[in-house]
């Protein structure tokens, strides 16, 4: 068994990244990632913390702008109005989840989709699914990197994704189909669970819940992907997916941390970057016109 080095990998991208940025600041460039942050959640906090040291560590400009736990849906879509006409600002990201009052999908949309580093909007979401994608969710993303650095063969497979988020699940499903695996997404209303996952030459789990995966899941020798990010009982981080006996069974395994989470951040550089050189380039052709 393998253990995935999520951690390495996204270092080594990361140094990649910078050395991109380097020769776009060269030509007076600096590509800029807006994060909107409302309310006090503890765990947003913290992950948005390490979204700003990794841009900062790169090269790319960031700036978290807090809003109040009680601000309006309103006031909210001002904000992104006001930064998705201002074109120091290549990425705009707003921290999910968002307070019950506001309407997390019309949020979504109001981002200029050539500025929607998450790949929530449904343009985006659109053009994963026809086959043209564009802005991609970095979680899914950042798995397909990790199975392309470990020569995972994808195609003919049989891969199961076992949670149906937009932002995870139903991306990653897209993404492994155009890598021609044969795909099952299963969630919380599937039937016989095990069974099904039992099938699995790749299997991505994005549920939850602390543990929930056990080797009685697991194929011999299958890749098993660990999306989860869930506190124990004695409120240590870990995955969906219980790492011990998994790794028995599994040929090539993610940990928690430094798995799927240090992709997840790394890719939404990557978008950051690749959203200010289009930028870019629409400025050039515009002037050719
Ligand atoms: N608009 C939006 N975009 C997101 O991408 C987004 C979001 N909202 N809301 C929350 C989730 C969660 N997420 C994580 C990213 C990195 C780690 C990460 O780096 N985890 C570290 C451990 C971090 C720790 O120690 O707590 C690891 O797995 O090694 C975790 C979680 C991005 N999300
Ligand atoms: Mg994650």
């Amino acid at each position: 068994m393998t253990i995935i080095d999520g951690k390495m990998l996204a270092e080594k991208m990361q140094a990649d990244l910078k050395l991109k940025v380097a020769r776009l600041q060269s030509q007076g460039i600096v590509p800029g990632l807006l994060v909107i942050l409302v309310g006090e959640d503890n765990a947003s906090q913290i992950y948005v913390r390490n979204k700003a040291r990794v841009a900062d560590k790169i090269g790319i400009r960031s700036e978290t702008l807090r809003l109040a736990e009680n601000v309006s849906e309103q006031e909210l879509l001002n904000v992104i109005e006001k930064y998705n006409k201002d074109d120091n600002w290549h990425g705009i990201l707003v921290q999910l989840p968002l307070p019950n009052h506001i309407n997390e999908g019309r949020i979504l949309h109001a981002i200029d989709p050539k500025k929607d580093v998450d790949g929530f909007h449904s343009y985006n979401m659109g053009r994963l699914m026809a086959g043209n994608p564009a802005m991609v969710p970095s979680t899914p993303a950042g798995i397909v990197e990790m199975l392309r650095a470990y020569n995972v063969e994808l195609s003919g497979k049989r891969a199961v994704v076992v949670g149906r988020s937009n932002i995870v699940g139903k991306p990653m499903a897209m993404m492994l189909l155009a890598e021609n695996a044969t795909v099952t997404i299963a969630h919380s209303k599937t039937e016989n669970l095990a069974t099904l996952t039992k099938e699995a030459d790749v299997l991505v789990v994005a549920i939850g819940r602390a543990n929930f995966v056990t080797a009685d899941f697991i194929k011999s020798g299958a890749v098993v992907i660990d999306v989860g990010m869930n506190r124990d009982e004695n409120g240590k981080l870990c995955g969906d997916v219980k790492f011990d006996e998994v790794s028995e069974v599994a040929s090539l395994i993610t940990p928690v941390p430094g798995g799927v989470g240090p992709m997840t951040i790394t890719m939404l550089m990557e978008q950051t970057v690749e959203a200010c050189m289009k930028s870019i380039n629409n400025m050039t052709d515009d002037r050719r016109k």
